[in-house]
């Protein structure tokens, strides 16, 4: 495989053709790799000054490598072989993918659903490490699953900083607290942000010690910075970034379809990468993870562009679209810098996040204040309690009908997303409904497990274009688990995070429907059910399949 292949065709090949010669022109590529603070404007300035030392990583990082694999050598010395990491979004993503792709295990915990928490607690603990990766130090997830692990440590009589190895920034509260504690912490830059880290200690600890080959991805990194940083028209990352941010009119829904790439799970993390460095000041490029389902391709919309992640030659491309390929390493800083770039044409700061943090203050305000998350229902239709926000309604007074209600809402530029604050393990089934809504709609579908999604496309949905509407759906937990030190139980904390969100969004004015499992089985046969009758009646209504 060619380390950076970037083909576009159609309106992807347009907008290369009209933004290259200036993205040359202006030194683009050259001032990134400077780590130039001035490209995206003055407002973005010093957000921007902290967040450019992931153009270096590729270097930077190799010291980490030899410590990580001497830690790996002395705990499989130990017989401790299985990994947990507990993270959320940038803090996990990239692991995921990493070791999914080297086809080595790792059981990533970011959740705060309790069945999942408890899943990950109980099992082989006597032969676990676990990764405690926080950046910032203060998420909430992050630190209740942290809590869970030292109580089933010393539970079990094993000592936790014997097994607990912690990765975030140097002076963070938990930098001081773990080192006070007598914990192993591996600081990361504290200069590249959250979900430009997959180079840094966050992707690489927890993958190294699961025995992904980190030095080599390392190496694909560094094989491609020469090209990253040129300022060439042949230059693939201000190509990319110009026929993701560059098209006219602005096609802002990005479908990835997984098109026989080697990197497993690729799409989960660029999804985090381009939301949450896009989706604000009511614009951004909005992710559709499709993986190999060809429905979202079939009736290309014209403001959807297909991006194709292909391991080699892609075959004939239509339509509107571009197919990239490239080793993992190369492809994480070739969609870094295509991002950064895409930013810049965009208008907006690619490195901060501003409405993030009003999901977490609503769901803490619920949390300390124990309501908001347990509102009346409108109605009940057998295992499902349906709540809405507005007046979509109507009359309905089935799931079916609620949800159909729903559909209608869906802007004819705007984009259906299904939140599901489920077990995304065990209940991974329900993920299939998203096909049903293409099928049905022809809009755009996100499908995000939750929390997860919060640190992902939450902040599009917050601070990206108003043309969303949103389907959650919650479920009891089948046995709830408290925080070890908290006055709220991990099922308090994920119905909080879920009314919170919801609040946010219904508070923009934006369709919130809300459904909750009261048995999780059951339900998500009710729920299936219901969304199929849903789709398949405003289908009819739109006179499609
Ligand atoms: O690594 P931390 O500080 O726990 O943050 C986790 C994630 O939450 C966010 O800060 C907000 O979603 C992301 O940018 C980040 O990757």
């Amino acid at each position: 495989m060619s380390n950076l292949e970037v083909l576009p065709v159609g309106a992807a090949a347009d907008a290369i053709e009209r933004h290259l010669p200036e993205l040359v022109q202006d030194n683009v590529a050259s001032r990134l790799f400077a780590q130039d603070a001035t490209l995206w404007g003055k407002d973005a300035e010093s957000e921007s000054a902290k967040r450019l030392a992931w153009v270096g990583l590729a270097e930077s990082s190799r010291p980490l490598v030899a410590e990580i694999e001497d830690l790996r050598k002395s705990l499989q010395d130990k017989g401790v072989s299985r990994v947990v990491l507990c993270g959320m979004g940038g803090s996990s993503l990239a692991p995921e993918v990493i070791c999914a792709t080297a086809g080595v295990p790792i059981t990533v915990l970011d959740s705060s659903q309790p069945d999942m928490v408890r899943a990950s607690v109980q099992e082989q603990l006597d032969q676990t490490v676990v990764v405690v990766s926080s950046k910032s130090g203060g998420t909430v997830e992050t630190d209740s699953q942290r809590r869970a692990f030292v109580d089933a440590f010393e539970k079990a009589g094993i000592d936790p900083t014997e097994r607990i190895v912690v990765v975030t920034d140097p002076g963070s509260p938990l930098d001081e607290q773990s080192r006070k504690d007598g914990y192993r912490v591996f600081n990361a830059d504290p200069d590249v942000g959250g979900r430009y880290s997959a180079l840094t200690a966050f992707g690489l600890v927890p993958s190294g010690l699961a025995g992904a080959d980190i030095s080599t991805l390392l190496d694909e990194a560094a094989s491609v910075t020469e090209r990253l940083g040129a300022d060439d028209d042949s230059n693939p990352g201000l190509r990319l970034g110009a026929a993701i941010g560059g098209t006219q009119p602005l096609r802002d829904k990005l479908v990835f379809v997984d098109a026989g790439t080697e990197a497993v799970g690729f799409g989960d993390w660029v999804e985090q990468l381009i939301a949450e460095s896009t989706g604000k000041q009511g614009k951004g490029l909005l992710p559709v993870v499709a993986g190999q389902a060809s429905v979202d391709t079939d009736g290309q919309t014209d403001d959807e562009l297909v991006v194709h992640l292909t391991s080699g030659d892609p075959g004939t491309l239509s339509g509107d679209a571009v197919a990239v390929s490239g080793t993992l390493g190369a492809t994480f800083l070739l969609w870094e810098v295509a991002t950064a770039v895409a930013g810049r044409l965009l208008g907006i700061n690619p490195f901060d996040q501003p409405d993030v943090e009003s999901a977490k203050e609503a769901a803490r305000s619920m949390l300390e204040s124990g309501t908001g998350a347990v509102d009346d229902p409108a109605f009940t239709d057998g295992s499902i309690e349906v709540r809405a926000s507005g007046d979509f309604l109507g009359s309905a007074s089935t799931a079916a009908d609620a949800i159909a209600a729903l559909l209608r809402e869906v802007p004819k530029d705007g984009y259906l997303a299904i939140m599901a604050y489920l077990d995304r393990i065990a209940d991974r089934s329900l993920a299939d409904v998203r096909q049903l809504f293409v099928r049905s709609l022809h809009r755009p579908v996100t499908f995000g497990w939750g929390p997860r999604f919060l640190h992902s496309t939450g902040q599009y949905h917050k601070g990206g274009p108003e043309f969303g509407v949103y389907l959650q759906i919650t479920t009891e937990p089948r046995e709830d688990l408290s925080v070890p030190g908290r006055d709220f139980t991990f099922g308090d904390f994920v119905a909080a995070q879920a009314a919170g969100d919801a609040k946010v969004l219904a508070d923009k004015g934006r369709p919130v429907l809300r459904v909750h499992l009261t048995d999780t089985e059951q339900g998500m046969s009710d729920l299936t059910q219901a969304i199929r009758t849903a789709t398949s009646s405003h289908a009819g209504s739109q006179g499609g399949s």
